[in-house]
């Protein structure tokens, strides 16, 4: 059984566009998520990351226009509301957000806090619901002797994030959106963090969207990576390809953004003022104007493709010939 049969989590042709903003943050992305995986999302900042996330948590603005489809199992979230809504958020579908301190409430214990989730999402008495919070915290190799009674300021910003691990799992997702979860730790600790998320999802068979800019920090713990850019899927692959074989020159610069050990980023992304990165005229390709390989023919829209083992959004990847007389960013487009 492939993963796409087994797939918990399966997005169709996704758009979204903020009111009164003149381009969609996110077009045209599809993707699954099997049970026990964990698929990386990639993108530099503004990509639309965090909008796929918070659109299958019904969490946009109302204004927001959502097209597309985002199935949990048989459940169709597009266009889900109120109770309907609130009995999967959290329940069925879990969210670990970046800023765990912030994210718990400064003036209630730990514990506290924890049973709420639970009581709010399951049956049961509230001993049931204090057990149950005893076994996440253990789940999360935190000692809940000390952490049930504790306030949030009295545990280090790992420990949060791990209490704020132990709350998303604490009811049985089937599914766990992380969202930059170890951005605002050390660097020490972000590994723990993502190899402990990555191992609760192995053991139990949940599927997961772990999200970052970073994509080294993804090659480590994911199956899959998809790199987005400017709302739109640029590639797809498999982790061991997308990190030796990047097929789309963007995948290849956010791979060269990758701090590597004993050294220091190869290079920051390259700064390109919005006017000057190509408008999108709903015609070629948005990333030509930063591309190196641009050519005349990405003035047409490209579609996605297989090229080796990825699926690539690009007429001229990396693992093909570099196209005659390639124009070098900018002047494709203009
Ligand atoms: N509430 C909002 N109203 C209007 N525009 C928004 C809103 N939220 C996000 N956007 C826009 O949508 C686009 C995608 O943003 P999003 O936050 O999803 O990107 P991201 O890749 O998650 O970025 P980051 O890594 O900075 O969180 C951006 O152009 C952003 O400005």
């Amino acid at each position: 059984m492939t993963s796409a049969e087994q797939a918990a989590l399966e997005i169709r042709d996704l758009g979204i566009r903020f009111a009164g903003s003149p381009e969609p943050a996110v077009r045209n992305v599809s993707f699954t998520v099997g049970r026990g995986e964990v698929l990386g999302v990639a993108g530099e900042s503004g990509s639309g990351k965090s909008s796929i996330a918070l659109a299958a948590l019904g969490l946009l603005p109302p204004d927001a226009e959502v097209t597309g489809s985002i199935r949990l199992g048989d459940q169709e979230l597009v266009g889900l509301r109120g109770r309907r809504l609130r009995a999967i958020r959290g329940r069925r579908i879990a969210m670990i957000f970046q800023e765990s301190v912030s994210a718990l409430h400064p003036m209630r214990r730990v514990g506290d806090q924890i049973v709420r989730v639970i009581r709010a999402h399951l049956p049961g008495s509230r001993a049931e619901a204090g057990a149950r919070a005893v076994a996440a915290l253990h789940d999360v190799r935190l000692d809940p002797d000390r952490v049930m009674g504790s306030y949030p300021h009295q545990l280090s910003g790992g420990m949060c994030q791990r209490v704020m691990i132990a709350m998303a799992l604490s009811c049985e997702a089937d599914v766990v959106l992380a969202d930059e979860p170890t951005t605002a730790l050390d660097v020490s600790l972000q590994k723990d963090i993502l190899v402990l998320l990555r191992e609760l999802v192995a053991s139990r068979g949940l599927s997961a969207v772990f999200i970052s800019h970073d994509l080294g920090v993804l090659g480590d713990v994911s199956d899959r990576v998809m790199v987005l850019y400017r709302g739109e899927v640029k590639e797809v692959g498999a982790v061991d390809a997308m990190l030796s074989r990047p097929q789309h020159p963007y995948s290849q610069a956010l791979l060269d953004c990758v701090p590597r050990l004993g050294g220091d980023r190869l290079r920051t992304f390259p700064e390109i003022a919005a006017d000057q990165a190509g408008g999108w005229t709903g015609g070629g390709c948005n990333y030509a104007a930063r591309c190196p390989r641009a050519a005349d023919d990405c003035r047409e829209h490209p579609d996605l493709r297989v090229v080796q083992e990825s699926l690539v959004r690009c007429r001229h990847p990396l693992g093909e010939a570099a196209p005659a007389g390639s124009a070098g960013r900018t002047e494709v487009l203009r």
